[in-house]
């Protein structure tokens, strides 16, 4: 099976998801800095909204089987590792609950054979969230709570060795480590060199670094970013300038429009607001490419 998705000119054509199922709906919303909203049942119903519009996009859905496994955050799908066109990266998580989600995506890359380049092990994290390929070979990776100075080491060794570069940036401390902050939550792509940021706490390197690359960077209205705790700005590209954002967010959708966007919507108060992640969060890339 062909695989690969730093290449955002491509539409997505692969990706894997798992559905909250049982081990959301036995999570304590305390345990997991789940907010007010977090409603298992109604996040089951926005999983298959968005599961629709991805599909609905011509994408092959991967299902990681959805167990009884106290994994809740698995959802997350973007986080415990991303694909190359040399294989996939299988990281270490940053959130200690989070932990034996990268033994899921391991199970699931041999059942797609789709080969492990390497894998994080030890101190050393690193959060996929944290990961945004400013071009097709040149990884971009936030420092902070999640990821740290020896997963971003680990993750060069395994990149370099294959003609990919990393660059690190450091993210703010925010509201703190307990709260999900990605460098995802700051800056979601809507196309090779067009991307939706929340300029306040984006590093500053990092906007210097993209404006000298000639990228369009839309400014998320602060107001939507602040009521959604970020998740305003958590849009995903199904390809150059077609994504999918969070319903709810009129101001930050009819600037995505003025700038050429296809925008779809689904609800994702109960899942997305309340669990800290968006529609890239709930999808892990695994090929972008042209239809067959
Ligand atoms: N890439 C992302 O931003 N993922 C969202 C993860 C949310 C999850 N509740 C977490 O705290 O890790």
């Amino acid at each position: 099976m062909p695989f690969g998705a730093e290449d955002r000119s491509k539409p997505l054509a692969r990706v894997m998801m798992r559905a909250p199922g049982p081990a959301m709906a036995a999570a304590d919303p305390a345990e997991w800095h789940y907010g007010p909203g977090f409603d298992p049942r109604r996040a089951e119903a926005q999983h298959a909204d968005l599961a629709g519009i991805v599909a609905a996009s011509g994408a092959k859905i991967h299902w990681i089987p959805s167990q009884d496994d106290a994994m809740s955050d698995a959802v997350f799908v973007q986080d415990p590792s991303f694909v190359t066109a040399k294989g996939a990266v299988v990281l270490n998580m940053g959130k200690v609950l989070r932990r034996g989600e990268p033994d899921l995506h391991v199970a699931a890359y041999e059942a797609l054979g789709v080969p492990v380049l390497g894998r994080l092990t030890g101190d050393a994290t690193v959060e996929s969230g944290d990961c945004v390929w400013i071009d097709a070979t040149t990884l971009a990776i936030g420092r902070g709570a999640r990821s740290n100075q020896a997963g971003i080491d680990a993750v060069r060794a395994i990149l370099e060795p294959h003609g990919y570069s990393v660059v690190a940036y450091d993210l703010p401390y925010w509201t703190g480590p307990e709260a999900c902050l990605h460098l995802m939550s700051l800056i979601s792509p809507l196309a090779p060199k067009m991307a939706l940021i929340h300029a306040p706490l984006l590093p500053y390197a990092m906007w210097a670094d993209l404006k000298a690359r000639g990228w369009t960077l839309l400014h998320a209205p602060e107001d939507e970013f602040l009521a959604s705790g970020g998740l305003s700005l958590n849009v995903l590209m199904l390809k150059p300038q077609d994504v999918v954002m969070v319903d709810g967010f009129p101001k930050t959708r009819a600037l995505m429009e003025e700038a050429g966007c296809r925008v779809q919507v689904f609800e994702g108060d109960a899942l997305c607001i309340a669990c800290e992640g968006g529609p890239t969060c709930l999808t892990r890339p695994v090929l972008r490419a042209d239809p067959a």
